[in-house]
C-alpha cells in the first residue's frame, strides 16, 4: 500500500472495505479492495480466493478490471479500475428518472455484462445501482463480484443469503436455494424500471414485504416450487403468504411506458426463473430496435478502442 495514498473509503462489504486511492508516481487512481481479516482466516481465505478465482476468469469492457493482487501484513488487497460515477449517483441527479435512450444504453451494457458473466457459469447475485458503475464517456463497468458464485454442479445449492433486498428474485426471497443465473436476470428488470422512474420498483423494508410489493404488482402466484419453499421455510413459520387486496399492474403502473418495455420488464420479471428471458433473449427484445444496436455496437467500439 506504500505505493498508494489514501483518499476515502468508497464502499463497505461484510468481507472487506473498499478504498478510492492515487498512486503516488503516476498519479493514477485506483480502487482498492483490503480484505478485512488476516489471510490466516481460513474461512476469509477461502472467501477471498473464490472471489479472487472469479475476478481473474472475466475479462470485458463492462466489467470492472482486476489489475493487481497483493498480500501485505497478512492482508489480501485487490488493486480495481477507478470509475468517476456510480449508476447510484446519476439516479440521485435524476429524481425522476434518467433519459430513456441514455437508459437504454446503459440496459444493454449491463445485460452484455452479465451474459458474459453467465456465459462463463458465473452468477453476479448483488446486481444494484451501487454495485454499476458509470465512466465521463458513459461505458457501464458493473462491480463487486463479493457475492458472485459459481453456477453449483446440477442439483447443487447454494448456503449463503444474497443481493440486496429490493432487487432480490422471488425464489431468494421465499428461500429457495436451488436458484440459478436467472436472480440476475430478475435484478436487471428492476434496475430498468428504476432507472426510467427514478424509483425502486420493490422497495420492501423486509423479504416478507418487498414479496408483497412483487405480488402486488406483477399479480398472479409465485410457482408451485417457490410457494412451497416459502411455506416449508421456518423463516415464515405461522405466516401466510402476502396475497394483494388489489393488483396495480406494470402497465397500470407505468401508463407512459411504451408496450416493447412493459413486455421486456415481463420477460424479466416471470415468477418461474425457468420462464424469465435469458441475457441473450433479452438482448434481441424489441426494446432494443435494429437501428440502436447497429449504431450504438459502432458507438461502443469507438468508446472502447479510445480506452486503449
Ligand atoms: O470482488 C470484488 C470486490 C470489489 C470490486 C470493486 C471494484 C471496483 C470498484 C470501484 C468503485 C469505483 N468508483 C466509485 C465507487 C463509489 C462511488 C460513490 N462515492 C463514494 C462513497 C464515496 C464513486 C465512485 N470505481 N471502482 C468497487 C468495487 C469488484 O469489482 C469485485
Amino acid at each position: 500500500m506504500d505505493k498508494y495514498e489514501t483518499l476515502e473509503i468508497i464502499g463497505e462489504g461484510t468481507y472487506g472495505t473498499v478504498y478510492k486511492v492515487r498512486h503516488k508516481e503516476t498519479g493514477a487512481y485506483y480502487a482498492i479492495k483490503k480484505f478485512k481479516e488476516s489471510d490466516e482466516n481460513q474461512a476469509i481465505r477461502k472467501i477471498a480466493m473464490r472471489e479472487i478465482r472469479i475476478l481473474k476468469s472475466l475479462s470485458h469492457h463492462n466489467i470492472v478490471t482486476l489489475y493487481e493482487v497483493f498480500r501485505r501484513n497478512k492482508h489480501l488487497y485487490l488493486v480495481f479500475e477507478y470509475v468517476e460515477h456510480t449508476i447510484l449517483s446519476e439516479l440521485e441527479a435524476h429524481q425522476n428518472g434518467l433519459n430513456p435512450n441514455q437508459v437504454k444504453k446503459i440496459m444493454y451494457q449491463l445485460i452484455s455484462a452479465i451474459k458474459y458473466c453467465h456465459s462463463h457459469n458465473i452468477i453476479h447475485r448483488d446486481i444494484k445501482p451501487e454495485n454499476l458503475l458509470l465512466t465521463q464517456n458513459g461505458v457501464l463497468k458493473l462491480c463487486d463480484f463479493g457475492f458472485a458464485r459459481t453456477l453449483a454442479t446440477l442439483n447443487g445449492k447454494y448456503t449463503d443469503y444474497v443481493s440486496t433486498r429490493w432487487y432480490r428474485a422471488p425464489e431468494l426471497l421465499v428461500g429457495d436455494n436451488e436458484y440459478g443465473k436467472e436472480v440476475d436476470v430478475w435484478s436487471i428488470g428492476c434496475i430498468c424500471a428504476e432507472l426510467l422512474t427514478g424509483l425502486p420498483i420493490f422497495p420492501g423494508d423486509s423479504d416478507f414485504d418487498t414479496l408483497r410489493h412483487i405480488l402486488s404488482t406483477i399479480g398472479g402466484n409465485l410457482s408451485d416450487k417457490q410457494s412451497n419453499a416459502f411455506n416449508s421455510n421456518p423463516i415464515y413459520e405461522g405466516v401466510k403468504l402476502p396475497l394483494p387486496k388489489k393488483v396495480i399492474s406494470l402497465e397500470s403502473k407505468f401508463k407512459d411506458f411504451p408496450s416493447n418495455v412493459i413486455s421486456f420488464l415481463k420477460g424479466c420479471f416471470m415468477y418461474d426463473p425457468k420462464s424469465r428471458k435469458s441475457c441473450e433473449e433479452l438482448l434481441k427484445h424489441d426494446y432494443f430496435s435494429n437501428t440502436f444496436r447497429a449504431s450504438f455496437e459502432q458507438e461502443l467500439m469507438e468508446l472502447f478502442n479510445d480506452d486503449y
